[in-house]
């Protein structure tokens, strides 16, 4: 557990080092995901058996034909030579079929592990706390869910099959080799020392090189979705030739990885080439010789031949299998760091559940209360704060004051570093996330709109409310007339991040799911965009009728929006510098009624 949790602490900030037991931990993750297949995967290794059996039996079939079968045969017999051809005909068939399902049920199998790894992956990252987020560039996310998957997709579903029938080959052969011929068999594994020094050194490096590629690989992906998601600053700031350039020294180092890794396949595979070559040589040699002295007859050294061939056959497909098995296990370490990372807010295992709600919201009170993010500089000192059910608080401070930090804890995007959070006397730690998700409900600043219509945009708030209930959401925050000028009303589809609704219109959604959502506690961060005045009422407006009813706290950053509060705090570096009435405040001649004043100009 705490293992896990340094995991999530070191990634985010050096993302591109791994623990040194990565690579065990993406092998349990694999069983892990492999364990309800297991019935397929021992048919498989049934299948591969029978197909490395029947390539160890061919070549004996031959010799067997050659050296009893054809002397028979000229002596007029030819039983011995049918039934050796029949039977290598029969094997040959047997094979076919068994490559036949093991290719078939590696595919499946292969797919299987993809789709639940992709979606223990995409589960995961959604629950993992805002703090990995925050931390995490969504970019390498996206690299993680794209390119690494896409690797792994590729050696699972290309190579995997051509390894494992190439190994069951091998196995077969090595075992047959020793039955037949004690001799011989040294002979060909003589050749299996080089092999396995150069897989063992090309091994290193490759795994050196896939792990440089992966991230290579990472920091370009991770750019161009800076870059798309950023994409109005980077025309405004004119950035497009610095991302240019950045993307080229990316691409280089992208490129400089994989010329690495290609640089070592081609030794890998001329090495084992050569190494295959010499060994049939090295047969050929000594067999003649056992033929010449009368020890072993040609029908076997041709049978030998054969094995080395059958033997050595697939390393071909090995090298190629064995390079893109680098790159997929590069790729699952790094996907393993992530589903490995467990989130700092944790679920309570016996949750409390919260008291019935009395009308007018829950309760809210901060109990000697401290935080600080990851980096231990503490953002807010120690304090105290109660908010009784239904009051609605505005929160008006300086930038970087920590208003959001503070609604952060309200919402238990995290926890406080100290002291506790409470609403209607239940730690926050202690209530189930379904009743947490219920009771408090955020808008955030952007008013992030998804793909879909309205409709389906402002039931975000309620997944099962009914479309009268749509509608009756919609009206009550005066969204109705704006839908209604829409092409298709309410199943207009918003598009991308909203591009069709106006900024002060995405808010009037995002109220709607609020209003529709109904919490006992509501928390807004208030956009900060200027809205024109028929708008900023329309919007006071729609909010005076979200805010009825329950407990809420807003970080304000419109006059009008302080206005409707029945209490401000004002915050300074962390620190809750005033607390009272707007009105009391403004006669008080403190911080805020400097910053109400200077609102008020800003508004003649
Ligand atoms: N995820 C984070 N990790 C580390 N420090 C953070 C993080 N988020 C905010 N901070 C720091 O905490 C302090 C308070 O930030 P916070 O966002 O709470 O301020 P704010 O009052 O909401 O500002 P604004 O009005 O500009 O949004 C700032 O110094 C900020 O740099």
């Amino acid at each position: 557990m705490s293992d896990h949790s340094d995991q999530e602490r070191r990634s985010p900030h050096e993302p591109d080092t791994l623990p040194p037991d990565i690579a065990q931990r993406a092998r349990r993750l694999l069983f892990d995901l492999a364990r309800p297949e297991r019935t397929g995967y021992l048919v498989l290794v049934v299948i591969l058996l029978l197909f490395g059996i029947g390539n160890a039996i061919g070549p004996a079939l031959i010799a067997q034909a050659m050296d009893r079968g054809i002397p028979a045969a000229i002596d007029g017999d030819t039983t011995a030579l049918v039934i050796p051809l029949a039977a290598f005909l029969l094997v040959t068939l047997a094979t076919g079929v068994a490559d036949f399902f093991g290719t078939r049920l590696t595919g499946t199998l292969a797919q299987r592990l993809m789709v639940s790894l992709r979606r223990r992956l995409f589960d995961h990252v959604q629950r993992l706390g805002i703090a990995y987020h925050e931390r995490s560039t969504s970019g390498r996310l996206v690299s993680r869910q794209t390119s690494d998957m896409e690797n792994i997709q590729v050696f699972l579903t290309g190579s995997l099959q051509e390894t494992a029938i190439g190994l069951a080959a091998m196995g077969a052969i090595a075992v047959t080799l020793i039955v037949m011929d004690w001799r011989m068999a040294i002979v060909v594994f003589l050749g299996f020392i080089p092999l396995l020094w150069v897989s063992i050194v090309s091994n290193r490096a490759q795994r050196r090189n896939q792990r440089r590629t992966r991230t290579a690989i990472a920091k370009v992906i991770v750019h161009i979705v800076e870059t798309l998601g950023g994409i109005r600053a980077v025309q405004s700031f004119r950035r497009e030739d610095v991302n240019d350039r950045r993307i080229v020294e990316e691409d280089r180092e992208f490129r400089n990885a994989t010329a690495a890794s290609l640089r070592n396949t081609a030794w890998f595979a001329a090495g084992t080439r050569l190494i295959g070559n010499l060994s049939m040589a090295a047969v050929l040699l000594v067999g003649g010789w056992l033929v010449i002295g009368d020890a072993l007859q040609v029908g076997m050294l041709t049978a030998f031949l054969l094995y080395v061939r059958r033997f050595y056959g697939p390393l071909d497909e090995l090298v190629q299998a064995f390079t893109m098995y680098q790159s997929a296990s590069a790729a699952l370490e790094k996907i393993t760091a992530v589903i490995d990372a467990v989130p700092e807010v944790v679920e309570p295992t016996s949750p409390t559940p919260l008291p019935a709600v009395r009308a007018g919201g829950r309760r809210v009170e901060f109990d000697d209360v401290a935080f600080s993010y990851g980096d231990g500089v503490p953002v807010l000192p120690r304090f105290d704060l109660e908010i009784p059910a239904g009051q609605t608080v505005a929160l008006v401070g300086m930038t970087g004051a920590g208003k959001s930090t503070l609604v952060k804890l309200l919402t238990r995007f995290y926890d406080p570093t100290a002291g506790r959070v409470l609403m209607d006397g239940v730690d926050l730690r202690e209530v189930a996330d379904d009743d947490l998700r219920r009771a408090v409900v955020m808008v955030t600043q952007e008013s992030y709109q998804f793909g879909g219509s309205i409709a389906d945009n402002i039931r975000i708030g309620r997944p099962g409310a009914t479309d009268q209930q749509v509608r009756d959401a919609a009206d009550a925050v005066g969204l109705t007339p704006f839908i209604r000028r829409m092409p298709d009303g309410f199943d207009t589809d918003v598009r991308k991040r909203g591009g069709r609704l106006s900024s002060g219109q995405r808010q009037l959604v995002s109220f709607a799911r609020a209003f529709l959502a109904d919490p006992d506690v509501l928390v807004l961060d208030e956009a900060t965009a200027h809205l024109d005045i028929p708008s900023e009422r329309q919007v006071q407006e729609a909010l005076a009728t979200v805010l009825e009813g329950r407990t809420a706290v807003i970080i304000a950053h419109r006059l009008s929006t302080v206005e409707i509060a029945d209490r401000v705090l004002v915050m300074d570096d962390g620190r809750l510098v005033e607390d009272d009435t707007p009105a009391a405040l403004i006669a008080s001649g403190g911080r805020f009624a400097k910053l109400h004043g200077a609102w008020e100009e800003s508004r003649a």
